[in-house]
C-alpha cells in the first residue's frame, strides 16, 4: 500500500486522511498534540475537531514528523498558515527529490504576504520546488469526512503533477479539477475567508440575505482585483476556489470564519471571539495581510478595509457597514463600461 503523509491532524487534515485512506492509501497523520494523536490511534476518533467520525484502520497518527514522512511518496501540509513555515523547516532535509508536496492550507503569511506554496518554496531546497502543488475549493471538513459530494481544484506549475494529484484525491464523492493558476487558486481560498468573516458579522448584526449577497458579490470583485494585481488569472475566481469557496464559506453553518464574524457582529471583541474557538479562523490573519498588501500596492478593497478596521482597530461593525453603504457612486463593472462606446 502506497504511503501518504498528512501533516496537521485538525479538522481538515483528519478529513483528508480519511478521504485518502478510503482511496486505498496508507496514511501517516502527524499532529503536534500528543492527546489528539493518542485518541486517533486508540479510539479511532478526533472528537474535538471531527465529532461523530470514525477513522479507518489504515490511518496511523504520530507526533514525529520524521516517522510520518518516511517512505511517503506524497506529503500533504494541512496546518494553520502561521505554522507552515515551521513545518516546512522541519520537512526540509527529510524529503527525497521526488516527494510530492501538496498544500491544503488557506492563508497569506502576515510578514511576507507570501502564499502558502511560496512559503514552502522559501524553505524547501530548489530540487523540490517543481513538486509543489495546492488543493483548494469549497470543502468543509465536516462534510468531506462523511462522504458528502464535494468538488475541489488542484493547481501546480506542471500539468502532469496536477493530474497525478487529481488521481490520488478523486473518488466517487470527491471530484477534483485541475488549474495551472496557482496564484489565483491560492488567493481565492485565502481571501474568501475575509469575506466570510464579514458575512458572519452581517448575520450577527441581524442583517439579511440581501446584505450577504452584496458582500459575496462585491467581495468577489475585491478578491479578483487584488488577485489580478499580483498575477492571478481573473477567470480562476469564477471557479471553485473563487465563487465556489466564497459562497460555501459565507453561507455554511460549518464555517469557522463565518462563526467568528457572527460573534463580532454580536458585540464580542476579536480577542473574546478567538478565545471561544478551538479551531483556526484563517481569515483573521489573512485580513491583516491582505489589507496591508492592498495598501502597499494601491488596490482598492473597501470590504477588506472595513473588516480590518472592525477586527483590529475597534470600529463598531454597524459603522463599518454604514461607511460601505455611503461611499461615492460607482459603476458596477468598469470593464463593461470600457467596452461600451459612447455610454
Ligand atoms: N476545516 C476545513 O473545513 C478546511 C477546509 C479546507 C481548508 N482548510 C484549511 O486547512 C488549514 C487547517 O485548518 P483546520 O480546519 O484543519 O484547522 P484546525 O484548527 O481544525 O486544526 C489545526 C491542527 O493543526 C495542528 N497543528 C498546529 N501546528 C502544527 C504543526 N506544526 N504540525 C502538525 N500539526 C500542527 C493542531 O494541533 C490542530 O490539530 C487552514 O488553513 C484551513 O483554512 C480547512
Ligand atoms: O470553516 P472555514 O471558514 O475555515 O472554511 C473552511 C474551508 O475553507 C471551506 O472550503
Amino acid at each position: 500500500m502506497e504511503k501518504i503523509a498528512v501533516i496537521g491532524g485538525g479538522s481538515w487534515g483528519s478529513s483528508i486522511a480519511i478521504l485518502l485512506a478510503n482511496n486505498g492509501y496508507r496514511i501517516s497523520l502527524r499532529d503536534i498534540s500528543f492527546e489528539q494523536v493518542t485518541e486517533i490511534n486508540e479510539e479511532k476518533t478526533n472528537i474535538d475537531y471531527l465529532p461523530g467520525v470514525e477513522f479507518p484502520e489504515n490511518i496511523t497518527a504520530t507526533t514525529d514528523i520524521k516517522e510520518a514522512v518516511k517512505d511517503a511518496s506524497v506529503v500533504i501540509v494541512v496546518v494553520p498558515s502561521h505554522a507552515i513555515r515551521n513545518v516546512a523547516q522541519e520537512l526540509s532535509g527529510l524529503l527525497l527529490d521526488d516527494t510530492i508536496i501538496v498544500s491544503a492550507t488557506k492563508g497569506i503569511e502576515e510578514e511576507t504576504y507570501y502564499r502558502m506554496s511560496e512559503v514552502l518554496k522559501d524553505e524547501l531546497r530548489p530540487a523540490l520546488h517543481e513538486n509543489i502543488a495546492v488543493i483548494s475549493g469549497p470543502s468543509h471538513a465536516e462534510e468531506v469526512s462523511k462522504g458528502i459530494p464535494t468538488t475541489t481544484v488542484v493547481a501546480s506549475k506542471s500539468r502532469r503533477l496536477a493530474e497525478n494529484i487529481q488521481d490520488i484525491f478523486m473518488s466517487d464523492v470527491f471530484r477534483v479539477y485541475t488549474n495551472p493558476d496557482i496564484v489565483g487558486v491560492e488567493l481565492g481560498g485565502a481571501l474568501k475567508n475575509i469575506i466570510a468573516i464579514s458575512a458572519g458579522i452581517s448575520d450577527g448584526l441581524g442583517y439579511g440575505d440581501n446584505t450577504k449577497a452584496a458582500l459575496i458579490t462585491r467581495g468577489l470583485t475585491e478578491i479578483k482585483r487584488l488577485g489580478v494585481a499580483v498575477g492571478a488569472d481573473p477567470m480562476t475566481f469564477a471557479g471553485l476556489s473563487g465563487t465556489g469557496d466564497l459562497v460555501v464559506t459565507c453561507a455554511s453553518q460549518h464555517s469557522r470564519n463565518r462563526r467568528l464574524g457572527v460573534k463580532i457582529g454580536n458585540g464580542r471583541s476579536l480577542d473574546e471571539a478567538l478565545s471561544e474557538m478551538k479551531m483556526v479562523a484563517e481569515g483573521v490573519r489573512t485580513t491583516k495581510a491582505a489589507y496591508l498588501l492592498a495598501k502597499e500596492i494601491g488596490v482598492e478593497v473597501p470590504i477588506i478595509t472595513k473588516a480590518y478596521e472592525v477586527l483590529f482597530e475597534g470600529k463598531h461593525p454597524q459603522q463599518g457597514v454604514n461607511e460601505l453603504m455611503v461611499r461615492g457612486k460607482k459603476h458596477e463593472i468598469e470593464e463593461v463600461v470600457k467596452n461600451k462606446e459612447n455610454w
